[in-house]
């Protein structure tokens, strides 16, 4: 059945909504006439039935407050402050991510409402509060209705299980979960496949004496390593042959294979189009009138992914029931077991690619940023390396789960650049966050409220990380800061998430990032960051005097669902002779 373009489907389906008012005016008008024997010229006429539509939106948003505030009352609970909207502007693109947030927790603390027209939702950097919406209210917070992630979303990721709520997000989740068993997450031959094409790709490319776009790089590997976990087959976006920086003379030159880039930018496109849909909330298909954005890219994305489901169908179909799954299965396999439903094995998969593939390589870009910055802990990791896994040998799982220092340097990373920095929750009923203080209210949370939470700010909190918080530094997750702040808090950190929902693939990202880095520093004794091969990449003004940064950034931090460096991280390595 052919489908409507996005806008004429929304203005369907939102007819009642736009209609009401204005019909109601001409009938109240018509009344007027009739017994009054008032009547108003066309063009007041016309001028009600338009302001009927804000008024009445107005007067909702009126009411509903009303009845919020007297069941807050009721339930002894109060409302979260509200923003001034004077204040509630974000400051502008080139400044420090998320400064207006870090400047309205200093004025009005860690939750607050935030208004814009008649939207309300509510934004928090509290642990305690994020935990009750992750974990011990958990059923009263859904990715949900309201405006907002999966609406826009939807083209791209349909209902697989980072979509979706209830019963199809528990069947997504169980159906899923067996193939993150320890066995499969420590697929090291895939990685050191990958890992050493990617390396070896970047090694020829610095002995030109040209740097290298480190983010570019890393968003290959994990992109390589990600179909193959997936589908069994890459998309061999490595193959593309690594950027010139834009500054040089090559930068036009680039020898690459646009079959090999074209998932890669499809999938990079999809997301960005999903995520500017953010602007527009719900009524996103009012700017895509006529064409979904998201499904001109999804045509390119299932040029790859369709033969591979197909094919795998078919297979499935040739051979006898419920095979037992072997180590050489990969998740579409592993679907293939529990359903041969097309939609919702694409479905899935994409999502897991999603999940999974840049949130790693953002943490794989940060750490190498920062371990260009800090020449200290980069010796001390290398020590580490070489004293664990020595200079050439491949890294086990168990040298990885060993090497503490080199956890600790990820997880600094995954604490000040957390790679899904903003997320949100929906209530699905009237529920109450809990009062943070002895003595304290709750803060009543009306059925059908976006709650924002972010980790970004959170994690940059120094009533919760001590006076150096803003300070990149891997000593506090092995030193005497753990047990004063994370061990009696563990809520302050979560850039996997917690509760029901906690992230799938933590522990394979953890490996994939270890391995790549141990990979990295066998190989290579020193980094140097270059941001100035690349303009774009150079940072604005307005990141020295921040609230959220201690001023030493040098990287121009951007994000969709996903922080990353904007421009690219460029730098140069001296490789090991040792
Ligand atoms: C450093 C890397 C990673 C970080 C920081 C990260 C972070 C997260 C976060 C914050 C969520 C929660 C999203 C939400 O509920 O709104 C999530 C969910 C998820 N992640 Fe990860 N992730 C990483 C890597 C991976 C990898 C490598 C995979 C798979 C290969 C993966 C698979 C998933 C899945 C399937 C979910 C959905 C869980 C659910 O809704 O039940 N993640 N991840």
């Amino acid at each position: 059945m052919p489908t409507l373009p996005p806008g004429p489907s929304f203005v369907l389906r939102n007819f009642h909504v736009i209609a009401t008012p204005p019909v109601l005016t001409l009938i109240t008008a018509y009344a007027v006439g009739r017994f009054f024997d008032i009547h108003l010229p066309v063009w007041l006429l016309v001028a009600a039935c338009l302001t009927s539509i804000p008024v009445s939106q107005f007067a909702r948003s009126a009411w509903t407050d009303l009845k919020a505030r007297r069941t807050a009352a009721a339930l002894g609970a109060s409302l979260p402050v509200r923003v001034d909207k004077k204040d509630a502007k974000p400051s502008g693109e080139k400044k420090y991510p998320r400064d207006f947030l870090f400047k309205l927790c200093e004025k009005y603390g860690n939750t607050f409402i935030l208004e814009s027209y008649t939207f309300k939702r509510v934004f928090t950097t509290e642990p305690e509060h994020v935990k009750a919406v992750l974990a011990t209210d958990f059923a009263n917070y859904q990715k949900g209705e309201c405006p907002g992630f999966r609406s826009q979303m939807k083209s791209l990721l349909g209902v697989g299980v980072f979509n979706a709520d209830d019963e199809m997000w528990k069947f997504h989740r169980s159906m899923t979960r067996p193939f993150f068993s320890k066995d499969r997450i420590s697929h090291f031959d895939m990685f050191d496949r990958h890992a050493t094409d990617a390396l070896q790709q970047m090694k020829y490319r610095l002995r030109e004496g040209y740097a290298v776009d480190w983010q570019d790089l890393v968003s290959r590997f994990t992109l390589d390593s990600a179909t193959e976990f997936l589908f069994g087959k890459d998309v061999r976006s490595l193959s593309a042959g690594l950027p010139y920086p834009p500054t040089s003379d090559m930068a036009r030159m680039r020898t690459s294979k646009p079959e090999a880039d074209e998932f890669a930018s499809a999938f990079q496109n999809a997301q960005l189009a999903s995520s500017k849909r953010g602007r527009f909330q719900d009524a996103w298909p009012l700017a895509e009138f006529w064409q979904d954005k998201v499904q001109a890219q999804k045509a390119a994305i299932d040029k790859f992914i369709a033969p591979l489901l197909t094919d795998a169908l078919k297979k499935k179909n040739a051979t006898t029931q419920n095979e037992k799954v072997t180590e050489e299965d990969t998740l579409l396999s592993q679907l293939l077991k529990v359903t041969d439903d097309y939609n919702i094995i694409r479905d899935e998969t994409l999502n897991i690619l999603l999940a999974g593939r840049d949130t790693t390589a953002c943490t794989l870009t940060f750490a190498i940023y920062r371990l260009a910055e800090h020449k200290d802990v980069f010796n001390r990791l290398r020590e580490e390396i070489l004293d664990v896994v020595g200079p050439t040998r491949r890294p086990t799982y168990d040298d990885i789960r060993n090497m503490k220092y080199l956890r600790a340097v990820i997880n600094e990373t995954l604490r000040l650049y957390p790679p899904v920095p903003m997320n949100n929750r929906c209530a699905v009923k009237d529920t109450v966050l809990p009062a943070t203080s002895p003595g304290g209210r709750g803060l009543f949370i009306p059925a059908g409220t976006k709650v924002i939470y972010s980790v970004f700010l959170m994690h940059r909190r120094k009533d919760l990380w001590g006076p150096d918080a803003l300070r990149w530094d891997p000593d506090r997750f092995i030193d005497e800061r753990v047990q004063k702040y994370l061990t009696p808090n563990p809520f302050i950190f979560l850039p996997f998430n917690a509760g029901p929902r906690i992230c799938l693939g933590q522990q394979f990202a953890y490996n994939e990032t270890s391995f790549m880095l141990v990979r990295l520093l066998q190989q290579f004794t020193s980094i140097e960051f270059t941001p100035e091969v690349a303009p774009e990449s150079v940072v604005p003004p307005g990141y020295a005097d921040s609230p959220g940064s201690d001023g030493t950034d040098r990287v121009w931090m951007g994000s969709h669902l996903t922080l990353f460096a904007k421009g690219g991280l460029w730098v140069k390595m001296t490789e090991a002779t040792e």
